[in-house]
Parts: structure tokens; sequence; C-alpha cells
């Protein structure tokens, strides 16, 4: 039995620190600071577009999992490319994929979203730019989102290059979203900008820049400053209890999909046209 009381946290646990996460020798993907509250910024740095890749996704899983074992209070994803969160999956690791790296980077994506969406701690993320497709996922696992005003899309885009969304992806929007928006999102493919985004509920706050983004997360995250974090991890955890079980029980199947997906000769086309497209917008660019 849980008893509420004003709780008052021992952030002198959580030291100040700066620290490398990333496994690749070059240099770190992930730059993770916490504050002297407690509240942890999560960077993504893999430039260009912190597209997602195996190494990305589990260093992003090893920093939650090292927050919950400091007992911080709170973590927000953001990223140090200017105008872009996350271009989504890395379609490298999509094109004529080796069969057992495919298959890690499925087991890393699926428990990237699990880590996320099963977290102990309050988990936000500061959206400044594009975040498309699986950036968006990422974002939809978490507590809370605030995302600044102008350029920035996020949303689902699957649908308009062919591939129907997964089950357990529409599951996760329609929580957040509700049915009706879920099915125009997903059916269009629409990519929303900060505001249609709130109206949605895709996105809790519109931020006027990605400062402003940070500080509505670390404001959310203090908003459970007197709640017993054991109390608040229960009550969240409870609540997301079925989308979890429904997820382990189906994992191998929707592994299954994925790889079917991904491996089929028309995806592979497709996506080969796509990344041509992508390159050639550069050449255009250029001339
Ligand atoms: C049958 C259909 C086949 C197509 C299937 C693809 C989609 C699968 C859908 C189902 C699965 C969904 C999960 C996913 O997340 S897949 C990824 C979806 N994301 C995208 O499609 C985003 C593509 N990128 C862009 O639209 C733009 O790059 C951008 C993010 C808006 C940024 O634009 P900007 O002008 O700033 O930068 P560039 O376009 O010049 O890109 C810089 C370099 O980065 C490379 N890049 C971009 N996105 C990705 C990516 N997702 N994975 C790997 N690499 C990426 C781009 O090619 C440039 O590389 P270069 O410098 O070497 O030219």
């Amino acid at each position: 039995m849980f008893h509420l009381r004003k709780v008052s946290r021992d952030v002198a646990r959580v030291a100040v620190k700066t620290r490398r996460l990333s496994s690749a020798p070059e240099r770190s993907l992930v730059d993770l600071s916490v504050d002297k509250e407690g509240i942890a910024i999560v960077q993504m740095q893999r430039a260009p577009v912190n597209s997602l890749n195996i190494e990305l996704m589990r260093t992003i899983c090893d920093s939650v999992s090292d927050l919950e074992k400091d007992k911080c209070k709170g973590m927000i994803l953001t990223s140090a490319s200017p105008n872009i969160f996350s271009a989504g999956m890395d379609l490298m690791e999509l094109h004529n994929p080796d069969m057992k790296r495919l298959e890690e980077f499925s087991k890393s994506m699926f428990d990237l979203v699990l880590k996320l969406f099963g977290s102990k701690i309050v988990t936000t993320a500061a959206i400044d730019g594009y975040s498309g497709a699986g950036a968006c996922v990422v974002a939809l696992a978490l507590d809370y989102r605030s995302m600044t005003a102008g350029k920035a899309r996020i949303g689902l885009n699957d649908t308009a290059v062919g591939i129907p969304p997964a089950k357990w992806v529409a599951d996760l929007m329609t929580r957040t979203m509700g049915q009706r928006n879920t099915e125009l999102a997903l059916t269009s493919s629409f990519m929303f900008p900060a505001e249609r985004a709130l109206q949605v509920g895709l996105v809790d706050e519109v931020a006027k820049d990605k400062e402003d983004a940070v500080e509505r997360c670390k404001k959310f995250i203090k908003l459970y400053d007197n709640i017993l974090p054991a109390v608040r991890t229960h009550t969240k955890l409870s609540l997301r209890q079925d989308f979890i079980v429904e997820f382990e029980k189906n994992r191998e199947q929707y592994l299954k999909d994925f790889m079917n997906t991904i491996t089929n000769p028309a995806f592979q086309n497709g996506l080969d046209i796509y990344i041509s497209s992508l390159k050639q917008k550069k050449v255009k660019a250029a001339a």
C-alpha cells in the first residue's frame, strides 16, 4: 500500500554530470547531462539527422536505464541537430540488410519503445524540428512532448511510402490522440506542424524555440515534485500494462512482420528510389 506524502527528493544523489555513453569510438551518439534538480537532458547527436540505427537506439535505452538507477527525477529527449529532432529509422539499416543485423535492429527498436513507454521516470521530449515515422513513435512512447512552432513537422508518414503501420504503432498513437485522429493521421500520412499537432493531442505544448521547449519539459517534470515517485510510477504502469503485455505477447510476430516487410523485394525497390531521391535533393540544392 502506498502512502501519499510530500516528497523531498534526494537530488544530491544525482550528481551534475556530463558523460559519454556511446560505444562508438569516434564520438558519443548521445550527450547526457543531469542538472542539480535531478532532471536529465539526453541529447541525440548522431549527425546529420539523428537517424535511428542500432547503436543510437541502444545508447538511448542504456541512458534511460542509468537514469532510472540513479533515481533521476525525469528526462528530456532532445537533439543537437538544428531543425531536426530525428529523421526516424536509419534507412541504411533497412536497405539491402544483413539478416542478422536486421534482426538486431528490430530488437533494438522494440527494446527502445518498451523501455521508454514503461520507464519509471518522467519522460519528455523537446522536439525542435522534423520528427517523422520512427522518431514520432519514439516521441509517442514518452509521457509528454513540447514542440517548437515553425517549420518543424511530426507524424507517421508510413502509408505515404506504401507501408501500413504496424498494429502496435497504431495502438500507441491511439492512446495519445484517440481513434478518430489516429485514423485520419495514419491513413493520410499527415505531417503535423506544432499547432495542428497540439490540436489533435499529438504534442502537449507548443514552444517558441528549443530553449522554451526544454523549459516546458522541465516544468512538466516538476509537476510531479509533490507526488511520491513510486506512486506515480505504479499508476502510470498500471495504466500502460495492457499495451506492454500485448506487445510482449506478440513480440515475435511483430518481429517476423517487420522482417518480412523490409525484406520484401517491392519494399527494397521502393527504398532504392526513396534513398536516391533523398540524395538527388542534395545534388539539386547544390546546383
Ligand atoms: C516502398 C517504400 C519505400 C520507402 C520506405 C521508407 C520509409 C519506410 C516506412 C516504414 C517505416 C517507417 C519507419 C521509419 O522511420 S523509416 C525513416 C523515415 N524517415 C524519412 O523518410 C525521413 C527522410 N529524410 C528526410 O525527409 C530529410 O532528410 C529530413 C529529415 C527532413 C532532413 O532534410 P535535410 O534537407 O535537412 O537533410 P537531407 O535530406 O539532405 O539529409 C541529410 C543526409 O541524411 C540522410 N538521411 C536523411 N534521412 C535519413 C534516414 N532516415 N536514414 C538515413 N539517412 C538519412 C540523407 O540521405 C542525407 O545523406 P547524404 O548527406 O549522404 O546525402
